[in-house]
């Protein structure tokens, strides 16, 4: 299968006290249409900044980024980022109307008419993905973190974006609703058509989710190998092969 995202050379500093910091170094990655890709580095190696870059939030000062064989340089929907922070909702909507927000914007992007029935019956399929439709009249304060991570996914859906970008988004929760936040987000990614860069420190999670596992090291960013992942789903995480490839990943980080 040819490219559908392509980072080529991406390089990025940011400002220091004495001139800049080098963050980013010979960034380049090739990735398929529908893969689901984790990358796994260190504190700091600047697995979010080359997300922001992917989401165009941030320019890299070097290198480019094709998808399709195009330059992209700026934020879109095609893209859609979802972030570790518990208070990325709309606080002062209903769970319901986080997503409706969602199905509206996708909608209009798409230049789709739908009415306000249609809006409704979307964004509650959505939640219906998320197992939380009996919730669309709370409030984010009335759910718990897990539960905000849910309905933030269900809206990210809802933006119908092709790529999924993920910056730790179950690395706020206990490690019980992080293994259910896992699962479900295995099942959706199974059923929908989504291309997913999904950062993490966590090896186990990266085993778990991931068909391409990147690996980077630190100061400067820089990946250090790429390792394909063939175990089939759902992964079961006590099998002999998860902790083959579990051990091979945690020495080749520290190595
Ligand atoms: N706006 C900024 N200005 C200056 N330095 C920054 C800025 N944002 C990030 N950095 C620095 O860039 C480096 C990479 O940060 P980044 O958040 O991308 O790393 P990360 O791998 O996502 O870390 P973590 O896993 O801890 O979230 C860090 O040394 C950080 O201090």
């Amino acid at each position: 299968m040819t490219s559908y995202l392509e980072l080529k050379n991406i390089e990025k500093s940011y400002p220091a006290e004495q001139g800049t910091i080098k963050v980013l170094k010979n960034i380049e990655l090739q990735i398929k249409k529908n893969e689901f890709i984790t990358i796994l580095g260190p504190s700091g190696c600047g697995k979010s900044t080359l997300l922001k870059i992917i989401a165009g939030f941030l320019k890299a000062e070097k290198g480019k980024i094709l998808k399709k064989e195009k330059e992209i340089k700026k934020a879109n929907l095609d893209r859609v980022m979802l972030f570790q922070d518990f208070e990325q909702l709309f606080p002062w909507q209903t769970v319901l109307n986080n997503i409706i927000f969602a199905v509206k914007a996708a909608s209009q992007n798409k230049k789709e008419k739908l009415n306000k029935k249609e809006i409704e019956s979307r964004a509650l399929n959505y939640l219906k993905e998320v197992k939380l439709a009996s919730y669309r009249d709370y409030y984010p304060h009335q759910l718990s973190g897990g539960m905000k991570q849910r309905v933030a996914l269900a809206r990210t859906l809802a933006s119908e974006s092709e790529i999924m970008l993920m910056d730790e988004p179950f690395g706020s929760v206990d490690s019980q609703t992080r293994r259910e936040l896992q699962h479900l987000l295995n099942e959706i990614w199974q059923e929908e058509e989504k291309t997913v860069i999904f950062v993490t420190h966590d090896i186990r999670e990266a085993v778990f989710l991931a068909d391409k596992i990147v690996l980077m090291k630190n100061e400067p960013g820089e990946i250090i190998a790429e390792v394909e992942n063939n175990l089939s789903r759902p992964r079961n995480r006590n099998s002999l092969k998860f902790n083959q490839l579990f051990e091979q990943l945690q020495y080749k980080l520290e190595n």
